[in-house]
């Protein structure tokens, strides 16, 4: 006869041998990684590979021997929500993935695979699928919402009769339309008494599902909630790391989209390494500039949310916003361009935010005001891109040192210096 503490502790063994499973794999992958990357020489003399292995090995085998007990929700079936939601299942969390559509839920738990976003991924085989919204949140510690920024408020008062004391995460990197609202300001006004962080960071989706190791920023005020996000996400592939400026993380995560699009443009003009170099160094003025008339730290754009993220996706084709600024470069019309892309561009959205709020509150924002002129207003981009070389003299890191913002000084200097060259050099030929 078996008793009910019987069956516990077959249920117990079942997931110990799971765990165990899915520990070997991850140490089997590691091991694979290390080797590669020996026999490629990035090992490098001083470094011992089996030293780094075992180590590794060994904080992993601490970790997934005592596997999180944290249940999680992740609202939004995309690439992004899924990615996450995997790893999270992959570390032992009792994980469920929300997706509005009922036959996609069906699908995805059939196959383990999500066809329409990551397709010929297999998905961890302990992660739960859900369209029923109340049942995928309640009774959850934290509640991650990976939707577009467009459906963010709308989740959230979708979900809001079953908050009884949830955390929630927002992994959502855009704007509300017309309400300049960042999805925190958003859980602030929509649940006030919740408890939230949001991540940010250089997050591919495709290349965390590929065990490409990767790293992200839970930023929240909540220390505890910062620690189980790290305990529920971490591992030998995916680092988390923390911060507690909220708006600096979430605003990193946000503004880089307007950038991925300049620079996939960019790239269709073919522009050369300096040219890329300068795009995303005052890219990154831009974003600090913004951030700290916003609340934000600008050191905090030095980070993975900031210098990480406009890395990522100002290099890659796998940026869908890099991919929509490509189209644009090549002749192609915004809405042509979105409709190709068939996914979420948040920068499509973030760079009307942007201009408009800047505009009104006078924060100095061209690469922004270019970009807005050439999608939004049909100026030429050659046209666009050299005015935007005849702007005036500005200081490189304005916080160490400020702009002279009128100018007016040096340009009188410049003006009287080139005066009195002429003057000499029409004396010379008296
Ligand atoms: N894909 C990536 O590599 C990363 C994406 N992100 C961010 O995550 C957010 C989501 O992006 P992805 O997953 O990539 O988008 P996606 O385009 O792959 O999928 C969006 C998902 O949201 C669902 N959705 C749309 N409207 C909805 C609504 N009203 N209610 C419920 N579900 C809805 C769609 O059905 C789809 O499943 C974006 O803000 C994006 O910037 C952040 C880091 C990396
Ligand atoms: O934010 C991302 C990676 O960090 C994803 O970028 P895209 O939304 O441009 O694909």
């Amino acid at each position: 006869m078996t008793s009910p503490n019987d069956s516990n502790k077959d249920t117990n063994n079942e997931h110990n041998d799971t765990d165990k499973q899915s520990s070997d794999k991850q140490n089997s992958l590691l091991a694979g990684i290390i080797e590669r990357a020996t026999k490629s020489g990035l090992g490098r003399k001083k470094l011992n590979p089996s030293a780094v292995e075992s180590a590794v090995a060994k904080n992993m085998a601490k970790i997934h021997s005592n596997p999180t007990k944290l249940r999680l929700a992740f609202l939004g079936g995309g690439s992004f929500g899924t990615a996450m939601a995997n790893l999270a299942a992959r570390n032992g969390c009792d994980t469920t993935l929300w997706v509005r559509n009922k036959r996609t839920v069906k699908a995805m738990a059939k196959t383990q695979t999500n066809k329409k976003y990551l397709p010929g991924h297999k998905l961890d085989d302990r992660l739960k699928y859900s369209h029923d919204l109340a049942a995928a949140v309640k009774d959850k510690d934290i509640i991650f919402i990976a939707v577009p920024g467009l459906a963010f408020r709308e989740t959230l008062k979708n979900i809001a009769p079953f908050i009884s004391g949830q955390s929630i995460v927002s992994l959502t990197k855009g704007m509300e339309k017309d309400t300049f609202a960042l999805m925190s300001d958003i859980i602030k006004e929509e649940l006030p008494e919740v408890n939230f962080g949001v991540m940010s960071g250089p997050n591919l989706a495709i290349e965390i599902m590929k065990n490409m190791p990767s790293a992200t920023v839970i930023a929240s005020e909540s220390e505890p909630l910062r620690h189980a996000v790290q305990a529920a996400l971490h591992s030998a592939f995916f680092r988390v790391f923390a911060s507690d400026d909220v708006k600096g993380v979430e605003l990193g995560g946000a503004l880089k989209n307007i950038y991925a699009i300049a620079m996939g443009m960019a790239a269709a003009y073919e522009v050369g390494e300096n040219t890329k170099a300068m795009i995303l160094t005052r890219a990154l003025a831009e974003m600090s500039r913004f951030g700290v008339e916003a609340g934000a730290n600008p050191l905090t754009f030095l980070g993975l949310s900031g210098v990480g993220d406009l890395y990522a996706t100002c290099n890659s084709e796998l940026s869908r916003n890099f991919r929509i600024g490509n189209m644009l470069g090549r002749g192609m019309n915004i809405d042509a361009a979105v409709k190709k892309l068939g996914q979420t561009a948040e920068g499509v959205n973030t760079i009307q935010q942007v201009h408009e709020k800047a505009t009104r509150e006078g924060i100095y924002m061209p690469i922004t005001h270019a970009l807005y002129a050439v999608i939004y207003e049909d100026k030429a981009a050659l046209g666009v891109a050299l005015h935007l070389m005849e702007a005036g003299f500005r200081s490189d890191v304005e916080f160490v040192m400020a702009h002279d913002h009128s100018n007016a000084a040096l340009t009188a200097h410049m003006k009287s210096s080139a005066s009195k060259t002429a003057d000499k050099d029409s004396d010379k030929d008296k």
